[in-house]
């Protein structure tokens, strides 16, 4: 994660840190007037967690530039909600270091608590104060930090009315519908103005409807003020909608991490394709030129086009969507392409087409997305002896 982090967010992130009157003692106070400046140089990450947790076999080197959202991705298990803990100082790191807006929060000789960290946490509930109202609950932390009454209101007022929650100020949270709650939990998390907004899969336990009008908000909100956050998220279109940059965790460790149209279109580990939705296949390259064959375990060689920094020989991986491939009982004839023998597994709804996933030589999971009349057309159940095709164009091949 480096030269590329503030590009895509460039504007933003400058414009918040110059606005951020929460942002004090950093060069970045100094630096405003220059348009040229690029924010990643002058401001030191909203969070650093370079840290390891021995006892659960956890070692992370997570950075969330300033002014970025990263998404963090894993399955059970990877780590996820450990991170959040050592960022918001729930929990010790056994080793290493942790730091928020560069300055050290937690190491062998710190320790700052949560409260005095520059954090918040919006969680999947949105555990507002019941007896308070919503600007009451959205005025308690700028209150708790000194800020009079009048100041507090007024920042409450405004953030309200950013989250689209403005009509709703003189609400208790019984009153709230799920996501009318959790807009007023973000603008409480936001209230005290932090160096990082840390979402715990924020949206998981709002309905559809409500998750598509939250995910909204938060875009547009993390965006307008140039927000650090960090994203725990297993769904795709929080990713696609909020996220600047993705961070893939497997097993305690990151796995995989970069911008996250590259994660999710180029992903390298198989947690990011399976979300991405696409086949992913690891190998090596052979042949050179404008196409080009990587040959992966069990013999399986796929053709495609080699993105230029694909050395011949070294490690690759060969990527394609499942909508690209076709389903056949006999040999295709026409146009070049690829041709997999493939025993079906299963069978699954995928909208109004089927997915149908199958192992191909050497074990390789791969997948197809066909019309449920071409299932029926080819008579197929788990166990079913076909063959995947899928033309060299629509191959991607990338290092890996
Ligand atoms: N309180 C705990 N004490 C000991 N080990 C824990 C504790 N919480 C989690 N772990 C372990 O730490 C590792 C990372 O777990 P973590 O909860 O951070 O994963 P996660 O990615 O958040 O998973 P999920 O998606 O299921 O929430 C796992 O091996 C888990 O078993």
């Amino acid at each position: 994660m480096s030269g590329h982090r503030a590009a895509r967010r460039g504007p933003a992130a400058a414009a918040g840190a110059a606005g951020a009157a929460g942002a004090p003692g950093t060069a970045g106070g100094a630096g405003g007037a220059d348009a040229a400046a690029t924010p990643a140089t002058i401001h030191p990450p909203a969070l650093a967690v370079r840290a390891g947790v021995p006892e659960r076999d956890v070692e992370l080197d997570v950075e969330v530039p300033a002014g970025e959202v990263v998404a963090v991705l894993g399955p059970n298990g990877a780590g996820k909600s450990t991170l959040l803990a050592l960022a918001a100082g729930t929990l010790r790191p056994g080793a290493g270091t942790v730091s928020v807006g560069g300055r050290t929060v937690a190491d062998g000789a710190t320790w700052v608590p949560p409260h005095a960290r520059r954090v918040a946490l919006l969680a999947q509930e949105p555990l507002l104060f019941p007896h308070l109202d919503a600007l009451g609950n959205v005025a308690f932390g700028p209150r708790a930090a000194g800020a009079p009454r009048r100041e507090a209101a007024r920042v409450a007022h405004d953030l309200l009315d950013r989250v689209g929650a403005g009509d709703l100020a003189h609400r208790r949270p019984a009153e709230l519908s799920g996501g009318q709650a959790q807009r007023v939990a973000l603008a409480r998390a936001l209230a005290p103005d932090p160096e990082v907004v840390l979402l715990d899969e924020p949206l998981s336990a709002l309905d559809v409807g409500s998750a598509a009008e939250v995910r909204q908000v938060l875009r547009r909100v993390l965006r307008e003020a140039g927000r650090a956050a960090v994203l725990v998220t297993h769904d795709l279109l929080d990713v696609l909608a909020v996220a600047d940059s993705v961070v893939v965790l497997e097993a305690g460790r990151v796995v995989e991490r970069g911008p996250a149209l590259q994660v999710l279109t180029r992903p390298r580990s198989a947690f990011a394709a399976r979300l991405a939705g696409v086949n992913l296949v690891a190998g090596s390259l052979a042949g050179t030129g404008g196409e080009a064959v990587v040959e992966a375990d069990g013999g399986l060689e796929l053709h495609g086009l080699p993105d230029p920094a694909c050395e011949p020989g070294s490690a690759v991986a060969a990527a394609f969507s499942p909508r690209a491939v076709s389903v056949h009982r006999a040999p295709p004839g026409g146009s070049p392409r690829n041709t997999v023998p493939v025993t079906v597994e299963a069978l699954e709804h995928q909208g109004e087409l089927v997915r149908v996933r199958g192992a191909g030589p050497g074990g390789h999971r791969l997948a197809a997305d066909i019309t449920p009349a071409s299932v029926a057309g080819l008579d197929l159940t788990p166990g079913a002896a076909v063959l995947f095709t899928v033309k060299t164009a629509e191959v991607a091949i990338y290092p890996a």
